[in-house]
């Protein structure tokens, strides 16, 4: 059952030969039906026959297959979830198993004697000619008219209901399309995947390369020769919300739109579409991390896109990486797996170097484009005026560059106006009610919002905490507050913001990024929605306003997250014929970060970062899991969160840090706690995990969650 239990429940088979595993089956639960997968296994032969009760039916939709069953197990047993969690998962349009309800649509009626014809009504009457009823939408579409005329015409007897034929949603892309002209060095990346995708056997190759070195359309010639083979392709990007150009571009190669799965999606795409993909009627689906666990029957290749993303990590329920286990979706499906971007993760890297990846490199921009020429502003040798954010040279960039009729970008990882508010009088600071966080201030919608917990209050007319009056002030920017300082600087200048709360949705990002190819736009400002994927081809600076603020706060891998992010900022800049120009604001030049994204020498920066990594066994030299402990009331967490310390495993190459409060001390109102299981790369964290939690008696008001290979540490 698609619900979080430890085991499959038992049932008796109908009458007749009994449904082969992966059937969906409508059974009786408690005092209610459900419905469920059948399971591989024996029954439970303890059960008396008579205790039994029975499925009430076998569903009429494709089983589920045998690879997506050892898919489930296979992440339950990693991931230390439910197997019936990670069912739910894979079950994540449940309508989709009835079978397709048929569609109602119009056809041409016997025209009576004496009906008006308008031109409108006319344009619909040619197009039903043909005899092919089509849907109302449809209809509308084509001959451009209002669904009133169709009611119109249905009443006047000129067109009658009927029932349309089933038919594929999604119209099949086409290999056989022309792609670009490649580069020598596209073309042998191109033949290294084609061959890896024509092979029918797993592999997987991290296919990296400099920004706008042209990965995506060297991966598209994978996705031609899978589609050639007669074999599905699935394509995970970080954000599908702001893939309209990657959509674009895919469009473009193979005449037709690929299918979509993300979470926004309406209840009935939800469902058409994981039929669609269970029936091999969607030869090549895009989507979340959620994608992954389609009932797709012959896959043939998976692609993750932007490997390197921590938008790949799920945090809630299961907690999984979907980088990681699309490399096992695609062992199991013996399919060929494509990790690609210009800046891998270090474990990807490492498993490259190891020989256990196959990788590929593209060495330069398409086109003769120039890497964009970095430099550093150091604030204590330039900082901008008092009250400001923007250095000397770095308004003197911008100004230069609106002036030759260039884009500009200004980026800076914070949403709002400003992160912290400080009472002048006594020093109050306002934080959030539920959570360890400051409030940040949105002043656009006059609001005070925890970035953690989706609190939201009024700004104060006094401090809450000595009464004084309109004593509040902005502590550091926001994007909100650079725009501010931008319109000041470049009253002329058009300015566009883009945020995940200013560009809301896939049409909102579509439109903004058209805003910018058609140059309607100067002065872009951004967090790090503007970093990813896109191609701006007339914008040529770039100009990160604080390029230490991911360096703070002790996380393993913030070094490596820092660089891997302002990269591929710096990477927006001079991608076609203008050279691109990079300016960071820092405090601390002589970083390895800074150093590294100057000389923008990635390999030595990976292997600096290797280096310092190994000799710790910290991953990928090691396995960490992490135990987050969280209670309503603090000491239950911590009694809870010092029995787990107490039962601790040890011995050779296994280590236990904490228990400690979590950095995020109290988070939606709950007190946590964190423990980190640390061990040599050798030793599997599972069944350590497993006698672990064991030994503990957690009472039922308090959680703890399992974390394995976590990618945040707060
Ligand atoms: N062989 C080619 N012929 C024509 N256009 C190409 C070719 N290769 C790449 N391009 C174009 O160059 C631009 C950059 O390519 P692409 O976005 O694939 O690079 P990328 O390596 O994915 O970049 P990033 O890592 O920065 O996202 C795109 O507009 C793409 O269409
Ligand atoms: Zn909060």
């Amino acid at each position: 059952m698609p619900l979080p239990l430890a085991d499959a429940y038992d049932y008796r088979a109908p009458a007749g030969p009994p449904p082969p595993a992966g059937s969906f089956v409508l059974v009786p639960l408690g005092t209610r039906r459900a419905i469920g997968v059948v399971w591989d296994g024996e029954a439970d032969s303890r059960l008396p026959e008579s205790r039994l009760r029975a499925v009430i039916e076998v569903l009429d939709a494709p089983p589920m297959t045998a690879t997506l069953r050892r898919f489930v197990d296979w992440v339950a047993a990693y991931t230390l979830s439910p197997p019936g969690a990670v069912l739910r998962m894979a079950m994540s349009a449940p309508a989709a198993l009835e079978p397709p309800a048929p569609q109602a649509g119009w056809r041409l009626a016997s025209a009576p004697e004496g009906a008006r014809i308008t031109p409108a009504r006319r344009r619909v009457l040619d197009l039903l000619a043909d005899g092919r009823p089509r849907a109302g939408g449809e209809i509308a579409e084509a001959a451009g008219v209002t669904p009133a005329v169709l009611r119109g015409m249905a009443e006047a007897g000129l067109i009658a209901p009927a029932l349309l034929p089933h038919r594929p949603r999604f119209a099949p892309p086409d290999p056989a399309r022309p792609g670009p002209a490649l580069g020598p060095e596209q073309q042998a990346a191109a033949d290294l995947l084609r061959e890896a995708a024509g092979r029918r056997a797993f592999s997987t190759t991290l296919l990296t390369g400099v920004t706008g070195s042209g990965k995506t359309e060297v991966y598209f010639e994978a996705i031609a020769e899978t589609l050639r083979s007669g074999r599905q392709a699935l394509v995970l990007l970080p954000e599908i919300a702001l893939s309209a150009q990657w959509l674009e571009r895919f469009r473009a190669r193979f005449g037709a739109a690929p299918a979509l799965w993300h979470s926004e999606l309406t209840a009935r795409t939800r469902r058409d579409t994981w039929r669609a993909v269970a029936e091999g009627q969607a030869p090549v689906l895009v989507g979340a991390r959620s994608a992954l666990f389609l009932p797709f029957p012959d896959l043939g290749l998976i692609v993750v896109d932007e490997e390197h993303e921590t938008a790949f990590k799920q945090e809630e329920g299961v907690v999984y990486h979907a980088r990681d286990m699309a490399v096992v979706r695609a062992r199991l499906s013996e399919a060929a797996c494509v990790l690609a971007s210009a800046t891998p993760s270090l474990e990807s890297v490492t498993n490259a170097a190891t020989g256990r990846y196959a990788s590929v490199h593209l060495p330069a921009r398409h086109g003769g484009a120039a890497m964009p020429q970095v430099t550093l502003v150091d604030l204590r040798r330039s900082p901008p005026e008092r009250g400001r954010f923007l250095s000397p040279p770095l308004v003197a960039a911008v100004g230069e560059t609106l002036a030759r009729g260039e884009q500009a970008m200004l980026f800076l990882n914070r949403r709002g106006y400003a992160p912290m508010t400080l009472c002048r009088a006594c020093g109050h600071r306002l934080r959030c009610p539920n959570c360890t966080a400051w409030l940040v201030e949105h002043r656009a919608a006059r609001r005070l919002q925890c970035h953690h917990c989706g609190h939201a209050e009024a700004p104060p007319e006094a401090c809450p905490s000595c009464g004084a009056p309109h004593s509040t002030v902005p502590i550091g920017p926001g994007v909100e507050r650079v725009l501010e300082e931008a319109s000041a600087l470049w009253p002329e200048a058009r300015r566009l913001v883009m945020a995940s709360d200013t560009i809301a949705g896939p049409a909102a990002a579509a439109a903004a990024a058209a805003a910018i190819r058609d140059r309607e736009v100067d002065l872009l400002i951004g967090t790090q929605i503007v970093a990813k994927g896109w191609h701006f081809p007339h914008l040529t600076l770039v100009g990160v306003v604080d390029a230490d603020l991911g360096l703070a706060g002790g996380d393993l891998r913030a070094a490596e997250r820092t660089f891997q992010l302002l990269h591929q900022v710096a990477g927006r800049a001079g991608r076609e014929e203008h050279p691109g120009r990079v300016l960071l604001q820092t405090f601390a030049p002589e970083h390895a970060v800074m150093q590294a994204l100057v000389s923008g020498d990635l390999d030595a920066f990976m292997a600096a970062e290797a280096e310092a990594r190994r000799p710790g066994h910290w991953p990928p030299f090691g396995r960490l899991a992490a135990l987050i402990v969280s209670a309503e009331e603090d000491r239950a967490a911590d009694r809870v969160a010092r029995d787990l310390g107490l039962a601790a495993p040890g011995g050779e190459g296994v280590e236990v840090l904490g228990p400690a409060p979590a950095p995020l001390a109290i988070l939606r109102g709950r007190h946590r706690r964190r423990l980190l299981l640390k061990t040599r790369r050798d030793i599997a964290v599972q069944p350590l995990l497993r006698a672990w939690l064991a030994r503990v008696e957690v009472p039922g008001h308090v959680r703890v969650q399992v974390d394995v290979d976590p990618v945040g540490f707060l």
